[in-house]
């Protein structure tokens, strides 16, 4: 860490006060369904209106929460106290560097340290509120902006890390290079995600592996480096319509088996976020 970071790093411990939960989600791969796992992450937090989310893409050469969002063309607007995120419902806010292009085929050509620049204004400067989750959604494998936000976030405490795959063993490998790096960095994991887990045949309700795992899946890599697999969500050619169209795979397929293996994850995460939040209150009291 460089001198020039510090102040920074003060400052965002600050404005991270009100955030009372920090989840990243990351992915080995690029295509695996993370960017789509974010939202739908978000989307299902915000149901509960008591609830108030904010969604960080911090992709900074492939935003995709824009779109997935249904916030295309929106613009950062500028408030006394920060920027404002765009907010798709009252209790969801959103940040992307796609809303600050001029256009979505724009291309973002940036060196790490104008990147690293990027997320130090987003943790710094957006006017979040209080925030019960902050979900971080992080470009694929392990690069300088995933460096960059724990580093950042080190003195505000995350939660952890949500890691989604696919069945498939180059998609794994990488998902056990992530897991390296959380275990470096000292980051926690709350789990993996297996996406793209087969597909349940609408009619027969029969499964169907298309993409058959050679080496166990997530499952047996889950065992073999003892990190909680958090569940696994089925293909669904749904959940890309809806992505392509900006809106939550949720309201238009509410009792799909993709949607209720969804829910039970984001159930899974909220559990593991009130355990370490009472875990600390414990110890701050005793
Ligand atoms: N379970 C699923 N069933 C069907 N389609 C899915 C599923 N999960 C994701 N997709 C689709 O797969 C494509 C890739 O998803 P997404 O953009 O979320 O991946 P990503 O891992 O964030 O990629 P990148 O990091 O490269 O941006 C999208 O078109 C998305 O709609
Ligand atoms: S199992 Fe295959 S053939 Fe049978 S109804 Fe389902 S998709 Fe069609």
């Amino acid at each position: 860490m460089t001198d020039s970071q510090e102040p920074a790093i003060e400052e965002i411990k600050e404005k991270m006060k009100t955030v009372k939960h920090k989840i990243l989600v990351l992915s080995g791969k690029g295509g695996v369904g993370k960017s789509t796992f974010s939202a739908h992450l978000a989307h299902g937090l915000a149901e509960d209106e008591n609830t108030q989310i904010a969604l960080l893409d911090i992709d900074i050469c492939g935003p995709s929460i824009p779109k997935i969002m249904g916030l295309e063309g929106e613009q950062v607007h500028q408030s006394g106290s920060g920027w404002s995120p765009v907010y798709v419902e009252d209790n969801l806010g959103v940040m992307s560097v796609g809303f600050l292009l001029s256009s979505p085929d724009d291309a973002v050509i940036w060196r790490g340290p104008k990147k690293n620049g990027m997320i130090k204004q987003f943790l710094r400067d957006v006017d979040w509120g209080e925030v019960d989750y902050l979900i971080v959604d992080t470009p694929p494998g392990t690069s300088d902006e995933h460096l960059s936000v724990v580093q950042y976030l080190a003195t505000a405490r995350i939660d952890g890390a949500v890691l989604i795959t696919t069945p498939q063993e180059v998609s794994l490998q990488d998902v056990r290079k992530e897991i390296n790096f959380c275990r470096k960095v000292k980051l926690p994991i709350i789990g993996v995600v297996e996406n793209m887990s087969g597909f349940i045949c609408p009619k027969c309700k029969k499964e169907s592996q298309i993409f058959p795992p050679t080496t166990g899946g997530a499952e047996l890599m889950c065992q073999d480096l003892e990190v909680p697999l958090l569940g696994r969500v089925p293909l669904d050619p749904l959940i890309g319509k809806n992505c392509d169209k900006g809106q939550s795979f949720f309201t238009d397929a509410p009792d799909s088996p993709a949607t209720l293996a969804y829910r039970s994850i984001i159930q899974r995460i909220q559990e593991f976020c009130d355990l370490r939040q009472s875990k600390e209150e414990n110890l701050i009291n005793s």
